[in-house]
């Protein structure tokens, strides 16, 4: 019999995720079906999102065999039914205070950082880049974690150090861009870019540094579809594009510069958007969503 969701204490809730008190040496790790764009959270879930994205995540820590803070697989005992698909048991970890971005191209705040310094996170980087190149090598660029509705800040190697020491954040780098290069390769073996992604790591009482959280999803991650990459612009994201163009379009009445919330999507864009969440699944893992646990069938 598995329990009921309500008889873990929740310990912490974010934009799309939620993590719960198990007992004194595990967590559960909740992936909702919620979805942001634009700096908002959608009224609208996308169906499925959450066990979705908990299945890439599940992929890539087998897939690169990474020690990694999952303690059960998608259907243990300790996870309700009512979040089977969309929930792991994971290990409770001391967590490293950064977030540890890996970027294999140039997008976002990255782009913006270059376009004003020629660098990123004091890293120099070769003149006559832009938006979408990709980069003579991928770059770790750490950022420190702010507060839930605000981004992120771009932090230094040095001040990483600074904060946490030598030798966690060289084991830190050493991680992060280890997993994001065959991570990504393996992605672009099936014809999608990972541009850049963020992880997180924690440490075991005995000094053990494991990957958490959630792994090269397109929550974490840029996800281009290598068929449309074209440097010079904005590369569209492969899983929100049809979110954002309906946003931005004549149809939703809804002005981004305005402080007013994004309208409800309708059906059609749902739909579509859940079905580039599974394409890129099973595009990157060869498997079938259909196999994974949970859901209405
Ligand atoms: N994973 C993990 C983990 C762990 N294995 N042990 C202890 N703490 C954490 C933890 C606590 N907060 N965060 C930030 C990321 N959150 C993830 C859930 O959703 C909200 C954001 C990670």
């Amino acid at each position: 019999m598995r329990p009921q969701l309500s008889e873990y204490p929740p310990i912490y809730s974010g934009k799309v995720r939620e993590l719960y008190a198990i007992d004194a040496q595990h967590m559960l790790l909740v992936a909702s079906d919620r979805i942001s764009a634009y700096d908002h959270i959608l009224t609208t879930p996308i169906p499925d999102k959450g066990r979705i994205l908990t299945a890439m995540s599940v992929f890539f820590f087998d897939e690169l065999r990474v020690p990694n803070h999952l303690a059960g697989g998608p259907d243990d005992d300790r996870i309700p039914a009512e979040v089977l698909g969309r929930a792991l048991v994971v290990k409770r970890l001391e967590m490293a205070p950064v977030e540890c971005v890996a970027r294999g191209y140039l997008a976002g705040s990255g782009l913006a950082e270059y376009r004003a310094t020629g660098t990123v996170c004091g890293i120099p980087l070769p003149a006559g880049l832009v938006d979408g190149s990709r980069l003579p090598q991928p770059i770790f660029t750490p950022a420190t974690k702010a507060a839930l509705g605000e981004h992120d800040e771009n932090v230094s190697y040095e001040q990483i150090a600074a904060t946490v020491g030598a030798g966690l954040a060289a084991r830190l780098r050493e991680a992060t861009l280890d997993v994001y290069s065959r991570g990504a390769e393996i992605a672009a073996a099936r014809g999608i870019l990972l541009a850049d992604t963020k992880f997180e790591f924690g440490t075991t009482p005995s000094g053990d540094l494991l990957l958490a959280d959630e792994v090269l999803t397109p929550d974490s991650s840029r996800y281009w579809d290598a068929a449309d990459y074209e440097p010079g612009r904005t590369q569209p994201s492969f899983d929100k594009q049809i979110v954002r163009n309906w946003l931005t379009g004549p149809e939703s009445g809804w002005d981004r510069t305005s402080d007013t919330p994004p309208p409800p999507l309708p059906a059609e864009v749902v739909d579509r958007t859940r079905a580039r969440y599974i394409e890129a699944y099973e595009r990157v893992s060869g498997l079938s969503f259909a196999d994974w646990p949970g859901g209405s069938a």
